[in-house]
């Protein structure tokens, strides 16, 4: 059987990072399911034609890592019928050998309830937005309030919210390295049986 590790947490926490990581230390495939709904808000036009229509070409576009994507991601995420959606294609993305790691906001909750891993990563708010600051090249400040205005719209929705799962592992990065972060995360997976 696949060994699946479900990552969830609100934004720039780190789960990305920890993800892709745990993913090359073990072999495993791995999603961004954000793209998705990033991919889907940028399109423009009714998103549920748009994730009707969705294809690897629209994962592939250049401007889907902004700060105005992930707004406008968030917004198409709250909407059940897009969610729907995109729910066959994550869990068949989830069932493949030798494994799989998938990133999000409701991987451990209703994509993949029996992953035999669940972390949910997180940060404290302003450490988070100088990590995405720092990333993007931009102010701190600015990206504090788009950051926080993102994650209580993605807790506060009513189809399939941000939120850890009752089995999670809570991982607070707010004083850890990425190399500290990572070597956790795959103690923990070790564990797991991975
Ligand atoms: N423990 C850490 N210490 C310092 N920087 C970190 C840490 N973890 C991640 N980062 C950096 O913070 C930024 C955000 O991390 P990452 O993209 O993994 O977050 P994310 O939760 O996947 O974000 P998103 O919700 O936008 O997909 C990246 O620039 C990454 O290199
Ligand atoms: N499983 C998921 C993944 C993402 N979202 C929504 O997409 C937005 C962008 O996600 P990033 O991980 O790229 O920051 C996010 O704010 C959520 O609204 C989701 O709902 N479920």
């Amino acid at each position: 059987m696949p060994f699946t590790i479900a990552i969830d947490g609100p934004a720039a926490s780190g789960k990305g990072t920890i993800a892709r990581s745990l993913a090359r230390h073990f072999g495993f495939h791995h999603l961004d399911t954000g793209l998705l709904y990033r991919a889907i808000g940028a399109m423009g036009g009714d998103p549920v034609a748009a994730a009707r229509s969705l294809t690897p070409a629209d994962l592939a576009r250049d401007d889907l890592r902004t700060a105005e994507a992930g707004q406008a991601a968030s917004r198409v995420a709250a909407i059940p019928e897009v969610r729907a959606l995109l729910v066959d294609f994550q869990r068949g993305f989830a069932r493949q050998d030798p494994g799989a790691v998938l990133d999000g906001r409701d991987i451990g909750t209703v994509i993949c309830p029996d992953a035999q891993l669940k972390l949910y990563v997180t940060a404290c708010d302003e450490v988070r937005a100088q990590r995405r600051a720092a990333e993007l090249g931009v102010d701190a400040g600015d990206l504090l309030a788009e950051l926080r205005e993102r994650d209580a719209r993605d807790a506060a929705r009513s189809a399939s919210p941000m939120r850890p799962a009752d089995d999670a592992l809570i991982f607070d990065t707010s004083d850890m390295t990425i190399d500290e972060a990572v070597a956790l995360a795959v103690a923990r997976a070790r564990e797991a049986g991975a």
